[in-house]
């Protein structure tokens, strides 16, 4: 039997190659009108006129609706970017703190309790309650501190996000990361993302620490995206690529640091994932991120990276593995505590790695800007 020619399709053959220009085609626009008809001699002059200008009058009209409506439905998220320069200049107002690194603290990294954390641990540290920050939704999580606390890591002025926001607690994607926005419009270039995750690489033993390379974005598969809705470009554009989320050198420096601070036997690298929570995964789901390539699982992150990255933030993404994800019935089956007991275990590590990635970090920015 003769074999398969990929190019013969029904018999035909076709080895010529893709045409170089596109054929004409005549483009009928909304309103029923198109260039032919405007170029139609047989016409009659007047009212064809007419013709043309009740139709650019009512293209006019539908554009101004379009935008009308745009501005409407961003107004009504509570996520325009008036809005949420409203939240920056009352932040900025009241703090003489510049951020340049925005950190968000995960379950096991401060957002739960005070004592030797990152969040607490900030030099010149003011505080602010979510609740008293116009247009800032509140932690629903119990026990999560719910403030931004502004100050000094290493010297560095930064900002960080005692408690985050989970799509579980009920807000929808881009409210959880409506803090990241702000962040941008207070002039943070750096974002750090830490969160606590079950681990699926089998290599991986509760207490290690996961330096993010990459995400899956499973929500996003099924169209739950933070960017998702109408696009204002002072943010960012329409369609940001993904394919460099988590930064190269600060992945680099990341394991250059755990080298220095003799803990890279404990610090690893790989792609998370994140599922919407708030229950923790079937025994088939954790099977089924295995097999795609997840090294770890959590509830949170993925879409801040997102938004951090439309708006052109550099982003380092830290997992601490708090708990070996069950792939058989029957093992132990996860819980909360175990993945706040495991933060508290790590918090001291956590606290002197996090920080300092924070000197290193900024004092790469600050060479970058140097003529
Ligand atoms: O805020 P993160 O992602 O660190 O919190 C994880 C996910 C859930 O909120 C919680 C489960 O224990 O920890
Ligand atoms: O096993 C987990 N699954 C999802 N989120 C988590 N956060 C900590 N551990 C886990």
């Amino acid at each position: 039997m003769a074999p398969i020619n990929a190019f013969e399709v029904n018999g035909s053959k076709d080895f010529s190659p893709a045409k170089k220009t596109l054929p004409e085609v005549e483009l009928e626009n909304g309103n029923g009108s198109s260039a032919k008809r405007q170029k139609d001699k047989r016409s009659p002059g007047i009212f064809f006129d007419i013709f043309i200008d009740v139709t650019r009058d009512r293209q006019s009209e539908k554009e101004k609706e379009i935008e009308r409506e745009k501005g409407d439905s961003l107004r009504e998220r509570g996520y325009s970017y008036e809005t949420l320069l409203e939240t920056a200049n009352y932040l900025l107002s009241r703090t003489s703190i510049r951020p340049q690194i925005g950190i968000i603290c995960g379950s096991g990294m401060g957002s739960y309790w005070k004592e030797g954390s990152l969040a607490e641990n900030i030099e010149d540290a003011e505080r602010f309650p979510y609740e008293e920050i116009p247009n800032f939704p509140v932690s629903t999580v119990e026990g999560h501190h719910g403030q931004l606390v502004f100050g000094k890591i290493s010297g560095a002025p930064v900002v960080a996000m005692q408690g985050r926001f989970h799509y579980y607690e009920g807000y929808p994607l881009w409210k959880c990361c409506l803090p990241v926005r702000v962040m941008k419009l207070l002039g943070v270039q750096t974002l750090i993302a830490t969160n606590a995750a079950g681990g699926l690489n089998p290599e991986f033993r509760v207490g290690d620490l996961m330096i993010v390379k990459d995400h899956i974005n499973m929500m996003g598969f099924a169209g739950n995206n933070p960017l998702h809705g109408p696009n204002d470009e002072r943010f960012g554009p329409r369609f940001p690529p993904m394919s460099k989320a988590y930064d190269y050198e600060f992945r680099n420096i990341a394991k250059e640091v755990a080298k220095e601070l003799k803990i890279d036997d404990i610090v690893r690298e790989g792609v998370y994932t994140c599922l919407g929570g708030p229950n923790f995964e079937t025994v088939a789901e954790l099977n089924m991120l295995k097999l795609v390539g997840c090294d770890a699982v959590g509830m949170s992150t993925v879409h801040e990276v997102i938004t951090a990255r439309h708006c052109n933030m550099k982003v380092f993404g830290m997992s601490l593995i708090t708990n070996e994800c069950v792939v058989c019935y029957n093992s132990d089956e996860a819980n909360h505590e175990e993945v706040l007991d495991v933060g508290r275990m790590r918090q001291e590590v956590l606290r002197k790695y996090l920080s300092t990635l924070v000197k290193r970090f900024a004092q790469l920015s600050s060479a970058e800007v140097q003529p």
